[in-house]
């Protein structure tokens, strides 16, 4: 078991497979890119599917997450997840992508045993989706969501970040697409997350401003904190349901107290929390021969460390030195 001074059990662990991206999302990343991890720092796939299965038969996770980066642009995506799902018990598996490419892959994704996937769209009009991403690859990402769907990797969640000045107004909009569509639509309150420090609190939309968006065309009910249970998505049923809108609140409504996540860098570190300023090396003691136990006694000490939420409240915060991309958000 991975648990903490707190007494919180991680049994979500969120596995980055690449620090590299194909876009350039403004509060992720720079336009040039970042200094990407060289291929031999990288785990290889037999080191993953390693740690998972530690994770899983040793140390009681029992849901997995691919990210990134861009996790689709991982070659061995479809491999892994296979390996995965022959693991006994067999995790619920996900994936965190921008979507462009999943046309391709998604079938593959789920014949491997992907349970679902969640993708990031912030915006529905295609200048917009430039101007964030920096790429033009909007339809991409629209054929991407069709084909999870399709392919059965549901319930589909689709993850946005609204900025100011850029797709704030966008909220109904985007909500009567997701309806429209039978996707799950989630709001993301930007996190300082973005190598160039440029997210100010006081500059970023809030979980109140979004649902005072929403309820200008959407009459929302909250579904209540025993649905919740560990999500970071507090969700509302729209219009009295079933379908429901969720927000993600990490800065003005923290949801650490019920924290389940442990988390993998692609390089192989364990990173108890998403603003963590410390890790531990297992891809170290997995190259210098060390036995499952020895890794998972790594895991378990670093877990132990965990703080009780992310110190975004304290005067002394500071952003942690990898950006969201590296971290595998
Ligand atoms: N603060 C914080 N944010 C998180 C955590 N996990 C995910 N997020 C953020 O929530 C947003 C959505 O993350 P996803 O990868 O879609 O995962 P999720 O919402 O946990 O996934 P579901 O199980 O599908 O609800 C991203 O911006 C993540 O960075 C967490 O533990 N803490
Ligand atoms: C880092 S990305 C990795 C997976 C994939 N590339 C994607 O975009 O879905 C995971 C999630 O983090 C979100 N994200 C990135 N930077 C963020 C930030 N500064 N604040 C809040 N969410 C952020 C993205 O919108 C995305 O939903
Ligand atoms: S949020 Fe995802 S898609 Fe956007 S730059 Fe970051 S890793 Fe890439
Ligand atoms: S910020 Fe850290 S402690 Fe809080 S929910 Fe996220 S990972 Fe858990």
């Amino acid at each position: 078991m991975l648990i903490d001074t707190y007494g919180r059990v991680a049994t979500d662990l969120r596995v980055s497979l690449t620090d590299r991206c194909n876009l350039r999302c403004t509060y992720c990343m720079p336009e040039e890119g970042l200094q990407w991890l060289a291929k031999p720092d990288l785990l290889t796939d037999d080191e993953i599917v390693r740690l998972i299965r530690i994770a899983v038969t040793e140390l009681g996770v029992t849901e997995v997450r691919f990210t990134g980066g861009e996790p689709l642009l991982r070659p061995g995506l479809v491999g892994i997840v296979e390996r995965c799902a022959d693991l006994d018990p067999r995790p619920r598996m996900s994936l965190t992508t921008n979507g462009i490419g999943l046309q391709r892959t998604a079938q593959a994704l789920r014949d491997a045993g992907l349970d679902r996937v969640n993708v990031s769209l912030d915006t529905l009009r295609p200048e917009v989706f430039q101007a964030i991403t920096r790429r033009k690859r909007h339809d991409d990402v629209l054929r991407g969501l069709d084909a999870a769907h399709t392919a059965g990797l549901t319930p589909v969640k689709v993850n946005a970040v609204l900025m100011p000045g850029l797709n704030d107004d966008e909220a109904p909009e985007l909500l009567a697409w997701a309806l429209e569509k039978g996707f799950e639509l989630r709001f993301i309150e930007q996190m300082p997350l973005d190598p160039q420090h440029g997210w100010k609190r006081d500059g970023m939309i809030t979980a109140g401003d979004i649902l005072a968006s929403l309820r200008t065309r959407f009459t929302l009910t909250s579904e209540g904190e025993d649905e919740r249970g560990s999500a970071p998505a507090e969700r509302w049923l729209v219009d009295g349901g079933p379908a429901r809108v969720g927000v993600i609140a990490s800065v003005t409504r923290p949801f650490c107290r019920a924290c389940d996540r442990t988390r993998l860098t692609a390089d192989g570190q364990v990173r108890t929390c998403l603003f963590a300023r410390e890790e531990s090396d297992l891809r170290g003691a997995l190259r210098s021969g060390a036995p499952d136990e020895e890794i998972a006694r790594l895991w378990r000490l670093a877990m132990w460390g965990k703080k009780a939420g992310s110190g975004l409240d304290d005067p002394s915060f500071l952003q942690p030195d990898r950006p969201m991309s590296a971290i595998g958000g």
